[in-house]
């Protein structure tokens, strides 16, 4: 592959589209969003997903509504105050596509702010127009933030296991769920670090865990590494304690983040918090990749954090091309049905890894570690 940079999301004012991530690996077809209903669907549904993406989609969404409005002079924008209802309600709404993560919340507050904050003189248009230009800029800084933590997680591993860049002894590392391009404006978070390893050299191998039952791992991480010519291997989730036993280049784990609480403890996708547990056993670094958008200072620890419960049926079926004559026909898309029908099933779509099993938390403004008493102080890290 390698043609170009992945884009999970193209804006430019007023036109929105993303890349239908249902339909990853096997085919790339970007969908139009045109509203903010259309937008919470796509999230709903995971079209989009990833905590940053899913945070611009969403305001994005609320921007081509702005745009639409101050094209067509439409009442909306009829005075300042008319936009400042109409955003809350509209981002009062949006907040409600998923529950996990906080980058969404997190943006709806911040133009919640500006809005209320904004001069009481300035007309309509004017305040939608800084609503549009407040939400583009979300979707600049978050790559800008993301090359950034590469930056700082080729730092903290460099000098944690004292490799070099183009090291002769290069180190393999593991990561699940898709914290790459797909799940942010670009670049990534812990897919960032591992595009960050492999740029400098020092990264033998990265291998995936399949991330059941949404398969974000075997489906678009395994895309992104295969995209970027990045060493990669895949593994299904209960082969990572094996996998640590047998091979001993394995110096992190490396994960992305839904929702990072004040002491530390992070949600993140299921499946996270065993790889906590695993790192701890076999003395590798467990790292936690996430822009300060992710940090929760209002949640004081993983026990506040509300998990987000999936529908049963992402669990018991799959979906996927028809494989004919071995080989994959996009066109014939069938779903299948995995588990014994009648069976109650339990699908929380994240789970909490605690603050003592996490030796860093990596963000765009630095290295996040624990104290002589083994708290992180990431008030220190969220100013805004
Ligand atoms: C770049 S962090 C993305 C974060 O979002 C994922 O969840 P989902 O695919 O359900 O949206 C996962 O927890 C990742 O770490």
């Amino acid at each position: 592959m390698s043609e170009g940079l992945l884009q999970a999301i193209r804006y430019e004012r007023g036109l929105l589209n993303i890349l239908d991530q249902l339909r990853l690996p096997h085919e790339s077809v970007y969908v139009p969003i045109k509203n903010t209903q259309d937008g919470f669907v796509a999230i709903k549904d995971m079209v989009v997903r990833g905590a940053p993406a899913i945070a611009i989609v969403a305001v994005l969404s609320l921007a081509i509504e702005l745009d639409e409005a101050i094209t067509k002079n439409s009442a909306v924008v009829e005075s300042r105050d008319s936009v400042e209802q109409y955003v809350k309600e509209k981002l009062d709404y949006l907040v409600q596509s998923r529950p996990t993560a906080v980058n969404l919340s997190d943006s709806a507050r911040k133009l919640s702010a500006l809005v209320t904050d904004t001069n009481k003189s300035i007309s309509g248009i004017d305040l939608a127009n800084q609503v549009i230009a407040a939400a583009e800029k979300m979707m600049v800084d978050d790559v800008d933030d993301n090359k950034a933590i590469g930056a700082f997680g080729l730092e903290y591993l460099s000098s944690a296991l004292d490799v070099k860049p183009s090291s002769d002894s290069p180190i393999s590392v593991l990561t699940i769920c898709n914290t790459g391009s797909l799940a942010t404006a670009g670049y990534g978070t812990a897919l960032g670090i591992v595009r960050s390893l492999f740029g400098a050299k020092v990264l033998k191998k990265c291998y995936a865990c399949e991330t059941r039952p949404y398969n974000q791992g075997s489906r678009l991480t395994a895309y992104e590494l295969v995209h970027d010519n990045i060493p990669a291997t895949l593994i299904t989730d209960n082969m990572a304690a094996s996998l640590l036993r047998s091979h001993p280049e394995i110096k992190a784990i490396i994960v992305g983040a839904d929702r990072v609480a004040r002491n530390g403890d992070t949600a993140n996708k299921i499946g996270t918090y065993q790889l906590s547990v695993l790192a701890k056993h076999h003395g590798v670094k467990f790292m936690v990749a996430a822009p300060t958008t992710s940090i929760d200072l209002m949640t004081p620890s993983g026990d506040d954090i509300i998990i987000e419960e999936r529908p049963h049926l992402e669990l018991v079926r799959a979906s996927g091309p028809v494989v004919e004559n071995g080989k994959s026909n996009k066109d014939k898309i069938a779903t299948v049905h995995l588990a014994a029908p009648g069976i109650e099933v339990w699908n929380p779509a994240f789970d909490v890894a605690p603050k003592d099993l996490i030796d860093a938390i990596i963000t765009e403004r630095g290295i996040a570690l624990k104290d002589d008493s083994g708290n992180f102080h990431l008030e220190n890290f969220k100013i805004d």
